[in-house]
């Protein structure tokens, strides 16, 4: 027991043990810098003070914006990036379990609260930490959430007036009573957009294919059809890679809608960046649009919302001028953003439930014609939830319908049925579970290389690559080349091998390494290390001098140069939906790595035709029921998962993120 406690000690002794967290990769170097920082600040802060302020940092690294210390308490090891089994044994002595043994939430929250490094929520601003309840934040997180949660109380409550003739634009825009199995089914899509035209801010959740999109378009044409003024519209998507995909989405949307070619034509079909919309500048953590230079606009469309972070949306939220509009479009299930603050998972918690006020409902019923009616539906009361009363959420897909076997993996894994999952899994066909024995599974290198059935893998992008590649002697400026170059990039879209960690034989760096070896054994790579042709990679910091999003991905091609020589660079699509490509000469590109495996936290926002989810092969912080479901929901025709060890996708089935952060309950107070 003594030596469990003795870190907490001192200073050096908590100081000498972050550095040891430090080594084995459980804390990373901005955490451990920060406890050193505020040491420096106050040099008799205590040690469970410097403790927490190195969690609080962390967990930012987790997408939590503060540390929850009645659940750190209750689960201290997962407070860490502890790492694949495997290295356990070894460390035991450190694990925060034993640090913080001896430690209950009332000492802990005195220690805080008692700390000159500490304010209260109303006290001290010049204090680098903020305790407010159980929570401890760093200020400027504090900050952010304060200024979402001031500006969107304001905004739940900017009700707008409606077109008197609301209903008949309804019925032109949704014609068709929704239909499915025979049964007439309530339209949430109309009753979205009744909400949404009544409203400064509106939010619509739905998973895949349950028609944010198209809702969004028609509500757009009647925004158009009945402003006095056109209206300046904006839509925007917080990567480049979700943006081109509505810009896809939205063009055909757009042109079906049944209003006058005048409307039409004031709907953009152009989807931008969030950094490209509030201007990123260079260097900064700033935007040229803020409070003192609002963004030009009246409607604001985000779609993909689950990936904007809190910084983000206090960015955005201030720069948006208060007549304007506000869409946010999103599927609440899915994974918050990498960065921390998991802004659309908080303000959707009671989306199920609806919650709805009896006038709200009596109005929306009447105007749409439309049943306000689901078994999960909680009646709200009069003046309260005003939240509630501006999100709506869809709940027929029409991508995965019924049968569907994605649909139904996403749905089980959502409701945390275990089971009905499995049971899915072992249904095979579209989705299929592959048990792997051992790191060399023969299995495992056919399905990365020729994938499964008509599922494709790696080899199909580089067996096309080879195919239909311009004959040598063709110029340099011959539109070819970018024919050539896209069809490679949309090949590669075929298929996607997601991981749930970054480190151990399971994770996105090993199995990198792993399958550049074996499609290079194989003939299909020239070479597995450095540059070499047909490597695909990952750019992981925006790099506006180049226009290069993190997040974007490239791969490199032999294209000639104007002297006709073959010379390496990497074709990025321009993600401006222009369906562009750029070539970058990989000398310029700083920050990539190679991306044939990539985390399921950076596949947010994309999709493809067969994706395949590589577990590891024990339990882990991250593993949660919302990271299968995003792995999952980004298969559009086939989903394989790939399961070192029996067991632990039940288990992550049974974890969900426990979001820390207190914006819903600064909305409510
Ligand atoms: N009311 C409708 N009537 C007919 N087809 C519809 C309707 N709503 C959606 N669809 C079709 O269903 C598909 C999915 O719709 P949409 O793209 O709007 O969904 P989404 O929720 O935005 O999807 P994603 O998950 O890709 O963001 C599209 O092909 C769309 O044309």
């Amino acid at each position: 027991m003594t030596a469990t406690i003795t870190p907490l000690a001192g200073q050096r002794e908590l100081l000498a043990l972050l550095e040891r967290w430090l080594e084995l990769g459980w804390l990373r170097p901005l955490d451990r810098a920060l406890a050193g920082f505020f040491a420096g600040l106050d040099p008799h802060a205590e040690a469970r003070v410097l403790l927490a302020a190195a969690l609080a940092s962390h967990q930012l690294g987790h997408g939590h914006v503060c540390l929850d210390l009645a659940a750190t308490l209750a689960e201290p090891d997962f407070a860490l990036s502890l790492p694949p089994e495997g290295e356990e044994g070894l460390a035991d002595a450190w694990l925060p379990s034993r640090l913080l043994a001896g430690l209950t939430l009332d000492d802990w929250r005195s220690a805080l609260a008692a700390s000159p490094l500490v304010a209260g929520p109303e006290g001290e601003a010049e204090r680098p930490l903020v305790l407010h309840g159980g929570r401890l934040y760093l200020r400027r997180y504090w900050n952010y959430e304060q200024a979402v949660a001031r500006s969107l109380a304001a905004r739940i409550r900017d009700d707008r007036p409606v077109p008197q003739d609301l209903s008949a634009w309804l019925e032109r825009l949704f014609p068709e009573p929704l239909v499915l199995d025979g049964e007439r089914q309530t339209d949430w899509q109309k009753l979205a957009c009744a909400l949404a035209a009544a409203s400064g801010f509106t939010l619509i959740t739905g998973g895949p294919g349950t028609g944010k999109t198209t809702t969004v378009v028609r509500l757009l044409a009647l925004l158009q059809a009945t402003a006095e003024q056109p209206l300046r519209i904006r839509l925007a998507a917080p990567t480049g890679k979700a943006a081109a995909r509505l810009t896809e989405s939205i063009g055909a949307q757009v042109a079906s809608l049944p209003v006058d070619e005048a409307v039409r034509r004031r709907i953009p079909t152009e989807v931008g960046t969030l950094h490209r919309l509030l201007g990123s500048l260079p260097d900064s953590r700033h935007f040229r649009h803020h409070a003192g230079n609002p963004l030009p606009l009246d409607v604001l469309v985000v779609d993909e919302a689950s990936m904007i972070d809190l910084e983000m949306m206090a960015c955005l939220l201030s720069a948006l001028p208060a007549h304007a509009r506000l869409l946010l479009l999103g599927d609440k299930d899915q994974l918050a953003s990498v960065e921390a603050g998991a802004l659309l998972g908080d303000l959707c918690r009671h989306a199920e439930q609806g919650h709805y006020q009896p006038e709200r409902v009596r109005w929306l019923e009447r105007v749409s014609g439309e049943r306000l009616a689901h078994p999960a539906l909680v009646p709200g009361a009069e003046g309260l939830h005003p939240l509630a009363q501006r999100i709506l959420m869809l709940r027929h897909s029409r991508r995965f319908a019924g049968g569907s076997g994605i649909g139904q993996l996403a749905r089980a894994v959502n409701e945390q049925r275990a089971g009905a999952a499995r049971a899915v899994l072992d249904g095979g066909g579209e989705v299929a579970g592959l048990r792997l024995r051992g790191e060399q599974d023969r299995a495992l290198d056919r399905l990365l290389r020729q994938g499964r059935g008509r599922a494709l893998g790696y080899g199909h992008y580089l067996e096309r690559m080879q195919a239909t590649r311009p004959a040598p002697e063709t110029p340099f400026a011959d539109p070819a080349w970018t024919g050539w170059a896209a069809g490679v990039l949309a090949a590669f879209d075929q298929f996607r091998l997601l991981c749930a960690v970054r480190r151990g034989p399971w994770g996105v760096e090993g199995l990198n390494l792993r399958i550049a070896a074996l499609l290079h054994r194989q003939g299909l790579l020239e070479a597995d290390q450095g540059w070499y042709e047909g490597r695909p990679v990952l750019v992981t910091r925006n790099d506006y001098g180049l226009g290069l999003m993190n997040g974007d991905i490239g791969i490199a091609l032999r294209l000639p140069e104007q002297d006709g020589r073959p010379v390496l660079r990497v074709a990025f699509p321009r993600n401006d939906g222009s369906g562009d490509l750029r070539f970058i000469l990989p000398s310029r590109l700083g920050a990539v790595e190679t991306v044939f495996a990539m985390t399921v936290h950076k596949s947010q926002g994309s999709e493809f035709a067969h994706t395949a989810l590589m577990l590891p092969e024990s339990l882990n912080p991250v593993l949660t029921k919302e990271l299968l479901y995003t792995a999952i929901t980004r298969a559009r025709h086939w989903f394989t998962l790939l399961e070192p060890r029996p067991g632990v996708f039940e288990q992550a089935i049974a974890r969900r993120v426990e979001r820390q952060s207190g914006l819903l309950e600064s909305l409510q107070r």
